[in-house]
């Protein structure tokens, strides 16, 4: 099977992750449920159990995503429940607080929380930061720390707000790691996004993310062995196996060598019948790889062909046009995919999809990201896999937010969001689940991290009333992966989450101020109405116009986001507040790819190979605003922080001690 498995390589100076993607050498580059009672908010995972408790029966709603198998009975007098069959791989191990659950009486007809385990929402005081400041938390997308050059464009931009920070008080400026192993990723080699970003600006903790616990599934050979893959399987005797999602190595929403390694254990498992809908990237590795990883995918096909499988691609598009649209911005790109992948019908027909891929870069303004949907039809021009009763669907991508139109579309029975003209009888499963709280989809191969206790759970536990904010393509990144991939408040009453509706259908280096004054100006006005304690913010532009490569609009991007903090920076101002303003990861800092001593790298007409993708770069922080104590700095030994640290310090800077099992705060408080 080609290059699968784990080969990867570093190369120095590029800031980005890069990958072995295939034989090549040229082509690399690089909610919850129902609520029912108690304090524990709308949590999603919850089913219910009934418990023998005592004398009569109780009804146990269990507020994680694991229930226990079988029902085991609750020790009367114990105020922790054992489940000795709860699987560890859980952060709840074998040991849950009974706080975490709402036990019924349905022979009292009554509601009994349990409180008084050893776990407990309550945070301690801070010994020395006082309650009550107003506290601006913004996310800049895809903001990193690098040399200045031409090329970065952060440096180029007129910044002054992000300057002042820089320049103005250096113990409340930093940078902090924002990629790799820092936020749970498999390697130090893979650059940061933004839903590890987001989860571990969050969760304060460092979660094995969706990239590593997949790689572990296959190692592991367990993958075949979960609900799942057997879910899958029984579609193997009479349907086609069908792949869906993003064809590269860049290891932000799919791993090509994970979908490589499936093909291979699926086939190995009986499948007869393989279809792989590809989506080309351009956007996390360099615009023209496609071509490459076609060429990979199509040389590992033709290897179980070899073996007696009938095994092709047969339908494509490209990622930002075709199929991955997210927080429901576009559900014509949803429909476009579905179009070729399941009706077989496309604009662009062709024999193969190399050729495909090839001809369809000519289109002018056209790239990896955009190819505009194709199918892959036989000699007599009939699409070669369109999806049928019967058969069966992984979409193999593990980054949840791109996914969920998509399994809504194929899971979903009733469904509005566009005709799908046909909804075949399928057995459909992810990568990993991809929304916890709509428990969507159903089915999945590799359990996702389950990430409890979140800086906002807890915070609303503790009164914090919170405002989060961000335009449509980034605002599931303040609310669902902050929350760690929960949809949905905690406590309706203390938090309000507003979107700001995104332009679509455009790429933003059009409009690269995007709604960043809009979202500003939001924050603003939540901060001045003193209705919150917390107001959050991402502010997507060096993130979304960076990933365009166009290096004018991007500066134009940083520009518009730095206006934007000055907006919050001044309200926080006014209000006696603390600030602090951080990034998720790299992007517009650095905007071309570099060789090993960091130099840019040519294409062979001589020009600068532009790199759309993220980085490996850290990013910065910075604290202040009159409502900070005069002592708060930031500690010198923890010279290693990285995203994760950010939310005990944000706990500090509300007044709360961070729980014992978050990474350690980021500040201290010395004497003035
Ligand atoms: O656009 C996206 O999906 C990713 C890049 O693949 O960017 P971000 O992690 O910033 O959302
Ligand atoms: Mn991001
Ligand atoms: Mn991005």
């Amino acid at each position: 099977m080609g290059e699968g498995g784990d080969r990867r390589r570093r190369e120095e100076g590029s800031g980005r992750r890069q990958r072995k993607g295939g034989r090549r050498e040229g082509m690399r580059e690089g909610g919850r449920g129902r609520r029912k009672g108690g304090d524990f908010g709308r949590r999603g995972w919850g089913g219910e159990s009934n418990l023998e408790f005592g004398f009569c029966n109780y009804q146990l709603t269990c507020f994680s995503r694991k229930l226990p198998t079988p029902p085991q009975p609750l020790h009367p007098t114990s105020d922790v429940i054992i489940f000795s069959s709860l699987q560890t791989n859980t952060p709840l191990c074998s040991s849950l607080p009974l706080s975490r659950f709402q036990i019924t009486s349905p022979t009292h007809k009554k509601t009994v929380v349990m409180g008084s385990s050893g776990f407990s929402w309550k945070l301690k005081d801070h010994p020395k930061l006082p309650k009550g400041k107003t506290v601006a938390v913004v996310v800049l997308d895809g903001w990193g720390e690098a040399n200045p050059n031409e090329y970065n464009c952060i440096h180029v931009a007129d910044t002054p707000t992000m300057d002042s920070l820089k320049k103005g008080a250096p113990e409340r400026w930093r940078l902090v790691r924002a990629h790799g192993t820092a936020v749970g990723l498999p390697t130090d080699d893979d650059m940061g996004n933004s839903e590890v970003g987001h989860n571990a600006l969050g969760a304060g903790r460092i979660y094995a993310q969706g990239a590593k616990l997949v790689d572990m599934a296959l190692e592991t050979g367990k993958i075949y062995e979960e609900e799942g893959f057997k879910y899958i399987k029984e579609c193997f005797e009479n349907g086609t196996l069908h792949f869906i999602g993003l064809l590269s190595d860049g290891g932000v929403h799919s791993r090509l060598d994970q979908l490589q390694l499936l093909l291979k254990g699926a086939s190995e498992r009986g499948a007869k019948r393989i279809r792989v809908h590809i989506l080309t990237d351009g956007r996390d590795v360099l615009d023209g790889t496609s071509v490459g990883f076609v060429e990979t995918l199509e040389n590992d096909l033709a290897k179980l062909r070899e073996k007696g499988v009938d095994a092709r691609i047969a339908s494509g598009g490209g990622r930002m046009y075709v199929t991955m649209d997210r927080y429901e911005n576009d559900w014509d790109v949803v429909k476009r995919g579905w179009d070729a992948q399941v009706l077989g019908e496309a604009p662009h027909k062709f024999k193969s999809a190399v050729e495909a891929v090839k001809k369809l870069r000519e289109i002018p303004n056209t790239n990896d990201q955009y190819l505009p949907p194709f199918v892959i039809v036989d000699d007599n021009g009939k699409a070669v896999g369109p999806i049928v009763d019967g058969d069966a669907v992984v979409t193999f991508n593990f980054r949840a937010d791109r996914m969920v139109m998509i399994a809504k579309a194929l899971e979903y029975k009733d469904f509005d969001k566009f005709d799908r003209v046909r909804f075949p009888k399928i057995h459909y499963a992810g990568m990993l689940q991809y929304d916890g709280e709509l428990k969507l989809p159903s089915h999945y191969l590799v359990s996702p991290p389950v990430m409890e206790r979140t800086s906002g759970e807890y915070l609303v536990h503790n009164g914090i009333r919170t405002f989060a904010c961000s335009e449509t393509v980034k605002f599931g990144h303040v609310t669902f992966f902050w929350n760690g991939n929960r949809s949905g408040y905690f406590n309706r009453e203390l938090e309000e989450y507003v979107e700001i509706p995104s332009d679509s259908g455009i790429t933003f280096n059009v409009q690269p101020k995007m709604k960043a004054i809009e979202i500003a100006e939001k924050a603003r006005d939540a901060i001045l109405s003193r209705k919150f304690d917390q107001v959050r913010v991402n502010l997507p532009n060096s993130d979304m116009v960076g990933h365009t490569g166009d290096i004018q609009a991007t500066i134009v991007a940083c520009k518009a986001a730095d206006d934007a903090v000055k907006i919050i920076l001044d309200a926080i101002e006014q209000v006696g507040g603390i600030y602090v303003v951080t990034a998720d990861h790299g992007n517009a800092e650095d905007m071309v790819k570099r060789n090993k001593k960091g130099e840019p790298l040519l294409d062979k007409n001589g020009n600068i190979q532009i790199l759309t993708s993220h980085t490996l770069q850290p990013v910065p922080i910075a604290i202040g605003g009159p409502g900070l104590a005069a002592g708060v700095r930031f500690r010198q030994d923890v010279p290693d922080g990285g995203l994760a640290n950010v939310a005990a310090t944000v706990m500090n800077l509300h007044g709360f001690e961070a729980p014992s099992d978050y990474e350690p705060t980021l500040i201290e408080v010395v004497d003035k």
